[in-house]
C-alpha cells in the first residue's frame, strides 16, 4: 500500500470512529437539574463521559498496531488512544486506552520479525506485529501518518521519526503528555506495580516528571477499584513548578490530584501551629554568595535530614513512652486501686501501634469510665467524696503529661545525643524557634514525624506519593512521608547531577533506597534525554564532567540544531548584548518560550529592568512566585530547575559566577534550552566550559 493511499484508507476509518462517537454523543441526553442525589451522582459521570468522548473526537488515537495473536490467521489492527471507545451497538473496541495492557505492545516494540508477548488479565498473550504506525489526528482531521514499522520491509527497526517530529516542536507555558511516543524505557516505569517504591534516576530531560505523571494516570486506570485520586498527592519543588506540570494530568482525563510542596504539606500536618521563619530564606543564602562545600556537609539541612537525626528523635519518643505514666497507683478513693501495671497494660492493649497521645486520651477516658462504673458498682451517692474523687482523676490525669510537636522537639535539643549531632547555636536557634511557633525547613521533617507519632492525622493514608526533585529531599522527609501510608506506594524521581540543593537533599540514592526492602523497592536510571538537540546535550555533558569522576552523560535523541554559542564580552556591554540577542529571537519568532538566567536574583533584576526599558514585554521570576506564564521570562538559574524553554540565554558564565563547585547549576542551567543554547561572559569564562575554536 502507498502513503497516499494509507493515508486515505486511515482519513475514511476516522470519519467512521468520529461517527460512532457523534452518535453516543448525541445519547447523552440535558443535564440533571434535580434534587435526588443518586441522579446528581449518575449525572457526574455521564457529565465526565461526554467530557472524554468531546476530546476523543477531537482526537480519538495517536497510533495503530497490527497485532496477530498466536492463534489468529490474520493481524487485527488496534487504534490507541488516550481514552478507550467502544461500538455503541457491539461493544467491540474502536479504540483502546493506551493504559490496557494490550496497548504496552505498542510502546515496548522495538522492531524485528521476533514474537511478542504482553500480559493481559488472563495470562500472557504472544504474537507478532505487522505494522506500527503513529497517527496525527488535530479538530478531528488526519494531519500526519508515519509508519515506523512495517514488517517484511527492508529496515526492520522501530523508526523514530514521529518522535524526533514531536521533539522538534516549540513548547509553551506547560509540560504536555506524551502518549502518543512514550518510549519503552519509560513505558517500563510507568506499567510498574503499584505496591512499590519507584525510584527513577534520570538525566536532564529525560521525562521523570513526565513518566510519574503517566503513571498516575496508569495507576488509576489499572487499579481503579482500589485507589482514587483523592487519596495521591504529588510533591514538587515550587508553586511555580506546580502550576508548569498542572497541565499533563487533565490532559490525561485524570483530576482531584493534590499537588503540594513539602513545606505546604508539613505545615498543613502540623495543623498551621508553626509558619516558616521569615528570617530562614534558605534559597538566598545559598545561592547568592558562592557556598563552600565544606559548609553544605556540615548545613543543618543534611543534620537534620540525616537517619541519625531520625534516630535520635525515635530515641526522644521511645523514652517519652517508657516514663509517660506515673508509678504511684490510680486511687481516686480510698480503697479503690489501680496498680501501676493494669494502668500500663491498658496503654499498651489498647492498641499500641496508635500514636502515643491518642492513646493517651483514649487511657484517660478509660480511667474514668472505670471510676464511675466502680462508683456505681459500689453503689455510692456521697458528692463530696465524688468531686474528691474527681479533683484526683485530673490530678493523676494531669501526671501523664501531654506533649506538642513543638514542645518535644525543643527538648529534644537539650538531649545528650543531639549535642553531639548539633551545634550548639543551632540548638538554640531551634529551641528558639519553638517558643516562636516559627520553622527553618529543616525543622519541617522531624516536627511532622513528631506530630505523627504523637497524633497521627486526621486526613486518610495515601494510596500513592509521587516525589519530584527527590534528589533534594532528605532521608527524614521521605521517612515522614511514609508514615502517611500504610504500605511503600511512591514514585520517587530525581537526578543527582542536578543536586543543586546538596545542603539539603541527597548525594547518594542509597540514603533513600535503603528506607525500603529490596522487594518493596524499584531502582530504574532514565539515560536518554528528549529535552535538547544534541548540541546542547553534548554542551552540557562537557560541564558536567566538572563534577568529577561517576558521572553519567546524557544520551541524546539524534536531533540536531544550531550550535551552542558562547560569547565574550565586556561587562559595560553585557546588557546591551542580552538585550540584542533577545530581540533577535523574538523578531525571528522562532521560539514561544524563552528563557534569561541569571546567577542571582540581583542580575536577575538588573537584566529585567533593562529589557523592560528597551520595551520587551519580560516577566520577572522571583522565589515564591505561583505561576509561570511562558513568553519571556528572567529568572535566577537556581528556581529554573524543571522548566524548559525553546531559547536559553545564560547572561553570566563568568568564572567569578560560576566557581569550580557550581558545575551542577551551570548543568542545570543549559539543560534547560529545547533548540537554541547561547552563553554570555564578560571576563574569564567559567572554567566549566572548554573554551570553543
Ligand atoms: N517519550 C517522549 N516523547 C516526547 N517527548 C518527551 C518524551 N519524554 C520526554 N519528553 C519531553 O522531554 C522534555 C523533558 O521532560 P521532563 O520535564 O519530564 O524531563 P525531566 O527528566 O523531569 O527533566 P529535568 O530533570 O531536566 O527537569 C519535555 O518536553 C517532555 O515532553
Amino acid at each position: 500500500m502507498t502513503i497516499q493511499s494509507a493515508f486515505q484508507h486511515e482519513e475514511k476509518r476516522l470519519e467512521d470512529v468520529l461517527s460512532h462517537i457523534r452518535i453516543q454523543l448525541r445519547a447523552i441526553g440535558p443535564r440533571y437539574t434535580g434534587d435526588d442525589f443518586t441522579e446528581q451522582m449518575i449525572d457526574l459521570q455521564t457529565e465526565q463521559r461526554r467530557q472524554r468522548l468531546e476530546v476523543s473526537h477531537r482526537e480519538p488515537y495517536f497510533g495503530r498496531l497490527d497485532f496477530q495473536e498466536d492463534a489468529k490467521s490474520e493481524p487485527t489492527p488496534l487504534y490507541i488512544g488516550k481514552a478507550g471507545v467502544a461500538h455503541e451497538q457491539t461493544n467491540d473496541l474502536l479504540v483502546i486506552d493506551w493504559r490496557a495492557p494490550v496497548a504496552s505492545l505498542f510502546y515496548a516494540f522495538s522492531g524485528g520479525e521476533d514474537p511478542v508477548t504482553y500480559e493481559s488479565p488472563d495470562g500472557e498473550i504472544g504474537g507478532t506485529i505487522h505494522l506500527k504506525r503513529n497517527l496525527m489526528v488535530r479538530e478531528g482531521k488526519l494531519d500526519r501518518l508515519v509508519d515506523s514499522y512495517v514488517r517484511g520491509q527492508e529496515d526492520e527497526s522501530v523508526t523514530d521519526e514521529f518522535l524526533l517530529y514531536r521533539l522538534g516542536e516549540s513548547k509553551d507555558n506547560k509540560l504536555r503528555d506524551i502518549v502518543s511516543t512514550i518510549q519503552q524505557e519509560q513505558d517500563r516505569i510507568i506499567r510498574t506495580d503499584k505496591n512499590k517504591a519507584v525510584f527513577i534516576q534520570g538525566v536532564a530531560g529525560s521525562g521523570k516528571t513526565t513518566v510519574a505523571l503517566h503513571r498516575l494516570a496508569y495507576l488509576l486506570y489499572q487499579y481503579a477499584d482500589r485507589i482514587s485520586a483523592e487519596r495521591m498527592v504529588i510533591f514538587a519543588p515550587n508553586r511555580m513548578f506546580l502550576d508548569y506540570i498542572s497541565g499533563v494530568l487533565p490532559e490525561l482525563g485524570v483530576g482531584d490530584i493534590k499537588q503540594t510542596t513539602y513545606t505546604e504539606w508539613a505545615i498543613e500536618q502540623l495543623q498551621k501551629t508553626v509558619r516558616i521563619d521569615d528570617n530562614a530564606d534558605s534559597l538566598a543564602y545559598w545561592f547568592e554568595q558562592p557556598r563552600k562545600r565544606e559548609e553544605m556537609e556540615r548545613s543543618p539541612g543534611r543534620l537534620k535530614g540525616s537517619m541519625l537525626f531520625k534516630q535520635a528523635v525515635d530515641a526522644k519518643l521511645e523514652a517519652v513512652e517508657a516514663t509517660l505514666l506515673p508509678q504511684q497507683p490510680f486511687e481516686p478513693i480510698e480503697g479503690m486501686v489501680l496498680t501501676p501495671d493494669t494502668v500500663q497494660s491498658w496503654m499498651l492493649t489498647d492498641e499500641s501501634s496508635e500514636p502515643l497521645m491518642r492513646r493517651r486520651t483514649r487511657l484517660v477516658s478509660r480511667l474514668k469510665r472505670w471510676f464511675e462504673s466502680e462508683w456505681k458498682s459500689r453503689r455510692m451517692t456521697d458528692s463530696k467524696l465524688k468531686a474528691k474523687a474527681n479533683a484526683r482523676l485530673n490530678a493523676f490525669s494531669k501526671k501523664i503529661p501531654s506533649f506538642t510537636a513543638t514542645q518535644l522537639y525543643a527538648s529534644l535539643m537539650d538531649d545528650e545525643s543531639v549535642a553531639a549531632l548539633l551545634p550548639a547555636e543551632d540548638r538554640t536557634s531551634t529551641k528558639k524557634r519553638m517558643k516562636q511557633g516559627t520553622a527553618a525547613p529543616e525543622d519541617l521533617a522531624p516536627l511532622v514525624y513528631i506530630q505523627l507519632r504523637l497524633f497521627g492525622s486526621d486526613q486518610p493514608t495515601y494510596d500513592h506519593v509521587v516525589i519530584d526533585e527527590a534528589q533534594d529531599y532528605s532521608p527524614f522527609q521521605l521517612e515522614s512521608l511514609r508514615l502517611c501510608q500504610r504500605r511503600p506506594s511512591m514514585t520517587v524521581l530525581g537526578d543527582l547531577q542536578q543536586g543543586i540543593h546538596g545542603y539539603a537533599g541527597i548525594h547518594s540514592w542509597i540514603e533513600l533506597t535503603a528506607l525500603f526492602d529490596l522487594d518493596d523497592s524499584g531502582y530504574f536510571e532514565l539515560d536518554r534525554s528528549y529535552r535538547s538537540t544534541m548540541e546542547i546535550i553534548e554542551f552540557a555533558n562537557q560541564v558536567l564532567r566538572g563534577m568529577g569522576d561517576g558521572v553519567k552523560p546524557a544520551t541524546p535523541v539524534f536531533r540536531s540544531g544550531e550550535p551552542v554559542e558562547v560569547v565574550s564580552c565586556e561587562e559595560m556591554e553585557r546588557l546591551r548584548l542580552v538585550k540584542d540577542s533577545i530581540q533577535a529571537w523574538t523578531e525571528d519568532g522562532a521560539y514561544r518560550t524563552i528563557a534569561i538566567l541569571g546567577r542571582t536574583a540581583k542580575s536577575c533584576e538588573a537584566i529585567w529592568e533593562h529589557l523592560t526599558a528597551a520595551g520587551l514585554k519580560a516577566s520577572l521570576v522571583r522565589s515564591k512566585q505561583e505561576a509561570y506564564g511562558g513568553g519571556l521570562t528572567v529568572v535566577p538559574v537556581y528556581l529554573a530547575k524543571g522548566l524548559e524553554f525553546d531559547a536559553v540565554l545564560i547572561a553570566d558564565a563568568d568564572a567569578a559566577y560560576y566557581g569550580p563547585d557550581d558545575a551542577k547549576l551551570l548543568y542545570v542551567g543549559c539543560t534547560r534550552a529545547l533548540h537554541k543554547l547561547k552563553l554570555l561572559h564578560a571576563g574569564t569564562l567559567t572554567s566549566l566550559i572548554q573554551p570553543q575554536d
